[in-house]
């Protein structure tokens, strides 16, 4: 590259900053104005919300007036945060315009052009386009394409042309740092600097160094069923997020943020990606935990967490085969076969019961069923099953309505109470006193008998928990599973609903079996549903997920090999399975293998911890041996730990200590926390903070530190390969430096002859 061709871009970024800055100024003065629009609106506002209530007909005009100035107020703020929107975009936009150049020649052009890639597109007041988004369609070439004839996918078809150049930028602060010509598809140099660069406590967007394999991630919009699997840190995280941002730009017009939902691994997490879409301009989709999505689905039951389960798998033994079964695909088709065969005999309908008295006996309830033509879906049944019991109550509040105590009532209430019974809604609506007075017997009647409502509307006239004893009672059993062991099963799922508890094993069987006969459950408007870390979820807690998101297209990410409960599967057997379970039209795998998070000695490192680890392929980022620091006591591993913080911390913004479980964290935080300041994390966390912290791995899952300090890898702890998915995923949360602290005699999965010496530096105490 040519000093003169540097100074050329350099020339070209401070034009394109230069009209940015114009546009800058422009926009600053819209919004200035729209403040001031939203201010004086919001003044006139609050004079009128404190005019006289009293007076009923004030008060209805007072409420007309202010619900089209509530209206106004939304509507003007809506367009101040609009505004604001592009002004954040604008002044990123000018301390980095772009990242990427392409020339191209097409067909038909007898002169070659030079496009320019950013965050986002800018277009100057004569319509010229001086950058272009990312993610438009000519941009895919920047990632996909190496020199000569390109294709590239566009709403009107495939497109084809000619890439001569490809070049790659970096700008801080309107200033080329560097520049370099590339055929490769972003070359490594760039992706170096980037990864190198990384101390933040929250995740970065990638837009700048998306690779190809994740660019076919993120601009996949035809498959129904997108599985990725990927080794750690191979970007799979990174890709969603850049992905959605992606589908939201494609579907600016039928797709918004709030119909894409994404179940994080833990709430640390959701905070840690929360700036990557707004770096982006894009909103933020949904996100919730499996914990939080089922807490809200069974209220009033506790049910295990994820992160419960795995603390009480280490304390007591775990009949795999036993878990393996009722978390399977299998177990979902028998609850579908079960609710499809029930018949009103063995429904387990209970009374709606008011007042200590029966309201609705189950016997009529079973009846009004059993008259319903039995050809219809156990949930249609069930709905109209409540519809009649609806007509039957609003029977009995009209009969009760007209009883002297109610007529009595009625002339007993206050003013003020009479008027909030008849409602704003209602005010003058009656031609006749007696009609008012009729309604307002009613309502009467009608607040009294909420509870019956509820009941009905809620469907609580079936004990789904009950119901699901007897289809547990009823389900065929593979032959790995014995009746006694069944029993046992049985025996347990009674005991915990008796304490309102649920295991998680139960949760999702037990909300498909009542999604399948009394309804509800589904949410219709979401249009994509992911999932991260899927390899913690059962199949049949995915097959609940995509019956609960019926519309939605799934997107599926893991790494079996960070298998916290589970024993390792290739990608393709997961897929068949998936594909087997979900029933879907169009599904495609994706595996990544390049690992990008870590240093190249740490990754080398993770690999050899697994049997398998040959596949993964290390991103080549020098850096320092991961540490193996052995002491033989308690007090000389925390004068060591003590002594590996202080270093760690000088150097990294982010130190974390990882352990195996929530208790040995707290201890660790017991002895330090009065010589550091230390964050000990739990599953109550909403943010990650910088600095040094303690937490559990499965806490830690998705996220990533600058230096990461494995706390205890014993023998004793790590004992053999069933730990090795754990110690794998905690040495994967480094980004530049590892530290393994043994309290005795190291794990045999590092101590073993797989992992050469020469890969890491260890610190033995002498012993006398
Ligand atoms: N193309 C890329 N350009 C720059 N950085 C990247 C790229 N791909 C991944 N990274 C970085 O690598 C790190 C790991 O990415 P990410 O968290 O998305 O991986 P993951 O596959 O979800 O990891 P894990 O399964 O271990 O949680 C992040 O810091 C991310 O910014």
């Amino acid at each position: 590259m040519t000093t003169s061709e540097e100074s050329q871009e350099q020339r070209r970024v401070d034009h394109v900053a230069g009209r940015i800055g114009a546009r800058i100024e422009k926009t600053e003065a819209d919004y200035t104005a729209a403040h001031q629009e939203l201010r004086n609106v919001l003044k006139n506002y609050s004079e009128n919300t404190s005019v006289n209530w009293f007076e009923v007909d004030d008060r209805i005009e007072t409420s007309a007036e202010l619900q089209q100035q509530r209206a106004l107020v939304s509507r003007l703020t809506e367009n101040q945060n609009i505004i604001q929107d592009q002004l954040d975009t604008f002044k990123e936009l000018k301390r980095s315009p772009y990242f990427g150049r392409i020339d191209i020649q097409d067909p038909d052009e007898t002169t070659p052009e030079s496009l320019y890639i950013g965050t986002a597109s800018f277009v100057d007041d004569d319509q010229n386009f001086l950058v272009y988004d990312w993610r438009a369609p000519i941009s895919s070439i920047y990632y996909n394409g190496v020199l000569g004839q390109v294709a590239y996918d566009t709403p009107a078809g495939e497109q084809h042309t000619d890439l001569l150049k490809k070049r790659q930028f970096l700008i801080q602060n309107g200033h080329i740092e560097n520049m370099f010509d590339t055929n490769e598809t972003v070359g490594d140099e760039m992706l170096q600097h980037a990864l190198g660069e990384q101390n933040d406590a929250t995740m970065q967007n990638i837009v700048a160094t998306i690779q190809r394999e994740q660019n076919d991630i993120i601009r996949d919009t035809t498959s129904d069923l997108l599985v990725v699997q990927g080794v750690a840190g191979s970007g799979k995280t990174s890709a969603i997020l850049q992905r959605i941002a992606f589908l939201l730009y494609h579907s600016r017009r039928d797709l918004e943020a709030d119909q894409i939902v994404l179940f994080s691994p833990n709430r640390l997490f959701s905070h840690y990606i929360s700036d990557v879409l707004p770096s982006l301009g894009e909103r933020n989709m949904r996100q919730v935990t499996l914990a939080e999505f089922l807490t809200q689905r069974f209220q009033g039951l506790t049910v295990q967490t994820q992160f419960d389960r795995y603390e009480d798998d280490q304390t007591q033994p775990i009949n795999r085969h036993l878990r393996a079964f009722q978390e399977s695909a299998a177990m979902m088709t028998a609850i579908h076969d079960y609710c499809l065969k029930s018949s009103p005999a063995t429904l387990r309908f209970t009374d709606i019961r008011f007042d200590g008295r029966v309201f609705f006996s189950k016997e009529e309830i079973r009846d009004i069923y059993d008259r319903l033509p039995d050809a219809a879906a156990p949930a249609d049944r069930f709905l109209r099953t409540k519809n009649a019991l609806e007509k039957r109550l609003k029977h009995r509040i009209a009969t009760e309505a007209q009883s002297d105590c109610v007529r009595d009532e009625i002339d007993q209430l206050s003013d003020e109470d009479y008027h909030n019974l008849l409602g704003a809604k209602h005010l003058g609506q009656f031609e006749q006193l007696d009609d008012e007075i009729d309604f307002i017997a009613r309502e009467i009647v009608r607040r009294r008998l909420r509870q019956v409502d509820d009941a009905i509307y809620n469907g609580y006239f079936l004990d789904v928990y009950s119901q699901y004893t007897d289809f547990l009672s009823h389900c065929p059993l593979p032959e790995n599973v014995t009746v006694e062991e069944w029993q046992s099963v049985i025996a347990t799922y009674q005991h915990d609903i008796e304490f309102h508890r649920l295991a998680l094993t139960d949760a999702a069987p037990l909300l498909y079996l009542r999604d399948l006969l009394i309804g509800g459950g589904a949410n219709h408007r979401m249009q994509h549903l992911f999932v991260d870390e899927m390899q913690d979820y059962s199949m049949a807690q995915l097959i609940y997920l995509q019956h609960a998101f019926p519309r939605a297209k799934l997107t599926l990410l893991g790494d079996s090999e960070q298998a916290l409960f589970k024993a390792v599967e290739s990608p393709e057997s997961i897929l068949k399975k998936l594909d087997a379970a979900l029933n879907v039209k169009r599904s495609r795998l994706i595996t990544l293998r390049r690992s990008y998070r870590s240093t190249y000695p740490i990754t080398t490192f993770a690999k050899a911890l697994l049997p398998d680890g040959d596949q993964i392929e290390a991103f080549n980022r020098p850096g320092d041996l991961p540490r193996v620091v052995i002491r033989y006591d308690e007090e000389a591993a925390f004068k060591a730990l003590a002594h590996e913080v202080t270093t760690e911390l000088a150097t990294n913004g982010t130190v974390a200590i990882l352990t195996k479980s929530a208790g040995e964290a707290r201890h660790v935080y017991q002895e330090l926390h009065r010589d550091f300041d230390l964050t000990l994390l739990t599953d109550n966390d909403l943010s990650l903070p910088k600095g040094l912290v303690v937490l559990p791995i499965y806490l830690a899952k998705g996220l990533e530190f600058d230096s990461v300090i494995a706390y205890n890898v014993s023998a004793e702890n790590y004992p053999d390969e069933q730990m090795a998915g754990t110690l794998y995923t905690i040495a994967t949360r480094a980004m530049h430096h590892l530290t393994l602290l043994s309290i005795g005699a190291v794990s045999p999965l590092i101590a073993s002859g797989k992992i050469p010496q020469a890969d890491l530096t260890i610190e033995h105490e002498f012993q006398n």
